[in-house]
Order: C-alpha cells, then structure tokens, then sequence
C-alpha cells in the first residue's frame, strides 16, 4: 500500500534530488513545517508520532511526508529518522506541480493512494481514541464504584454494629465537623447508662442483653432530631447530643428518655426488652472541649446512679469536680 508502483517510482525520481542518510540521522520533527515529501531508495525511516500511537517503519520505495508536498507548509505529525543508512530522494512542492503536468495519469493514481492512506490513518486513530474514551469511561466506573465502597466503609466504621448508632469513633468526628463548623452553640449532653444492666445479662443471657441495648438505642434514636446526635460510647454507655438552649430544655429531652425506659419497663416483658435508665445531663460549653463535657456530665451521671438509679441529674458550670 505505502509502496510506490514502478512507474511512480522513476517518474519521480526524474526529478527528485538524491540524499545520502545516515543511521540516527533526525529527517523532520513533529509539528515542523515542511513541503517535501521523502521516496526510500534504499535504508530504512521510523515514524514516531508520539504519546502511546503506534510507530511505523518504513523501508525502500516507501514514501512519507506527503501532505508537506500536496498541502504546502503542512506541520509535520511526526518525528522522522534513519533506522539503517542509505538513500532518500526528497520531493518538494514546485517539482511535484511539474509532474502534474508531464504525467498526469501516474499522479492522480498516486494522489487517490495517498488520500486514502490519510482517511486510514483518520479512521485507525478515531478507533483509537473511541478506544481510550471507552477505557477512561471504564476507569471512571470503577473510580465511582471505589468511591462508593469507600463511603460505605467510613460510614461503617462510625457505627456501633449492635444499635446502628453512632460509636465513639463517629462521634469524634462528628464533633471535629461541629468545631470546624463552630457550631457547638446551644447543645446540650445527656450522658445514658443502663440501671443493673449486668443483672439483665446474668438472669437473661447475653442475646437479651443486646435487645435491651438495642431498645435504649431505640428511644434515643427517637428522640434525636435532625442535628442531634446519638451514640453508644460503648457496652451499656451511651450519650445523645441534642439543640437545646436551656437548661429546662436539655432536662426535657432527659426526663423524657429516663421517663419512657421506666414507661416501658412497667408493661412487664419476660424476657425485657428495656430496663431503666441513669442520666447525667449538662450544657455543652463551646470554649471547652469534649472532655469537659464529658467529665460534667459524668459527675451528674454519677449522683444519678448513687441516688438509686431510674433518674437525671444536672451538673451546672460551678459544680465541675476538679
Ligand atoms: N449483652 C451485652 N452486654 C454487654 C455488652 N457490652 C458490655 N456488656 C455488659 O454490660 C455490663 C455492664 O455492667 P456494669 O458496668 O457493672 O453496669 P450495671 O450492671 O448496669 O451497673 P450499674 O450501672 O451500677 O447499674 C457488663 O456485664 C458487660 O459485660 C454488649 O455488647 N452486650
């Protein structure tokens, strides 16, 4: 196909200028611009047009560089060198015009060779790249299908396994969103722990004491809004993160947890399916940080379970332990 035909190759060569090449020798370089078209008369050229497209080889009666001679001034696609020494005959612009007009015929079957040669070329490279947009689509797939396994494994490692709520690692980060935000204004805490869970264990088995877990976590995730958070910290420990401005509001959101455990445990269940609950609750001071909270909300939990249980407490400001 790339080959000249006899009769092409010696209406050329009348009027072509010989050149002796040698091996490593650099013909053009992509993006040159250049009338001459190149004939191998012996040796052999390598076409490197770059990025990952296959290179060509070419050897004796073999052409190239033709739309440099049809077009004129054409940026070469290419960069072209001498593999194996041996001879070029270089075509240019004014000659090829000059052999129109002595043998028309062998040129117009050259032309309809060379033209078609390009639209192979057009037709192989838009395969290629139709190619490469199909592997970067596939690419792209598996990107987003990563990307979504990836989410469901953060989402998973903040959640308590048990409940579904929150675990402390969930926690943490959802209070470094809320600092990040400054948004820890108007929160108050409630600190939960379940009244003679261990009893519940012993007398019922384990399997009960996970569904009377899972029934803490029930209430608080009810009464979680939007915003709010829930969390088991972990066995029977759990805290809820709730907007509340007031004291009067934070002891709302407490009275109504403890009040609905204790609601239910009095429609008796064998085997239960709650138990009662010991709150301690305090206001989320926003120039401290969690373990401030925490420790508050603890101390108050602290005085629930010493009082018997079944009850919140409050701890102000004043009364942190040191
Ligand atoms: N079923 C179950 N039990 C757990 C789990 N995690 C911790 N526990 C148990 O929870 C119990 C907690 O016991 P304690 O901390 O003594 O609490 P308690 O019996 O509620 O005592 P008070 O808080 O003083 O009323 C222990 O017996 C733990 O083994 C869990 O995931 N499932």
């Amino acid at each position: 196909m790339a080959e000249l035909s006899d009769d092409e190759y010696a209406l050329f060569a009348s009027v072509a200028r010989s050149r002796r090449v040698r091996a490593g020798e650099a013909l053009f370089r992509r993006g040159d611009l250049g009338t001459t078209m190149y004939v191998i008369a012996s040796g052999a050229v390598e076409l490197d047009f770059g990025e990952d497209l296959v290179g060509k080889m070419l050897g004796p009666r073999e052409f190239f560089g033709e739309l440099g001679l049809l077009i004129g001034d054409h940026a070469r696609s290419a960069d072209a060198g001498v593999v194996t020494e041996g001879e070029l005959l270089e075509l240019r612009h004014e000659e090829f015009q000059r052999l129109v007009e002595r043998s028309p015929e062998v040129v117009s079957f050259f032309l309809r060779r060379a033209i078609m040669r390009v639209v192979l070329n057009e037709q192989g490279l838009i395969r290629r790249l139709r190619r490469r947009n199909q592997d970067l689509q596939a690419a792209l797939d598996s990107l987003r299908s990563t990307a979504h396994q990836l989410s469901q494994t953060e989402a998973l490692i903040r959640t308590d396994e048990l409940t579904g709520l929150h675990n402390r690692r969930g926690l943490i980060q959802h209070l470094q969103d809320r600092q990040r935000n400054g948004a820890t204004h108007g929160l108050g805490l409630l600190l939960v722990d379940c009244d003679r869970f261990k009893h519940v264990n012993d007398e019922h088995g384990h399997l009960v004491g996970d569904r009377v877990l899972q029934g803490v976590a029930n209430i608080l995730r009810s009464v979680a809004g939007p915003g709010d958070l829930a969390c088991r910290l972990g066995g029977d420990e759990f805290c809820l993160l709730v907007k509340a401005e007031t004291r009067d509001e934070v002891m709302r959101y407490a009275e109504f947890v403890v009040g609905t455990a204790h609601g239910l445990m009095q429609m008796p269940q064998v085997p239960p399916l709650i138990c009662n609950l010991s709150l301690g609750a305090c206001q989320v001071d926003p120039r401290r940080e969690w373990n401030d909270w925490y420790a508050r909300a603890d101390a108050a939990l602290y005085r629930a379970k010493r009082l018997g249980g079944n009850r919140v407490e409050w701890q102000d400001d004043a009364r942190v332990p040191a």
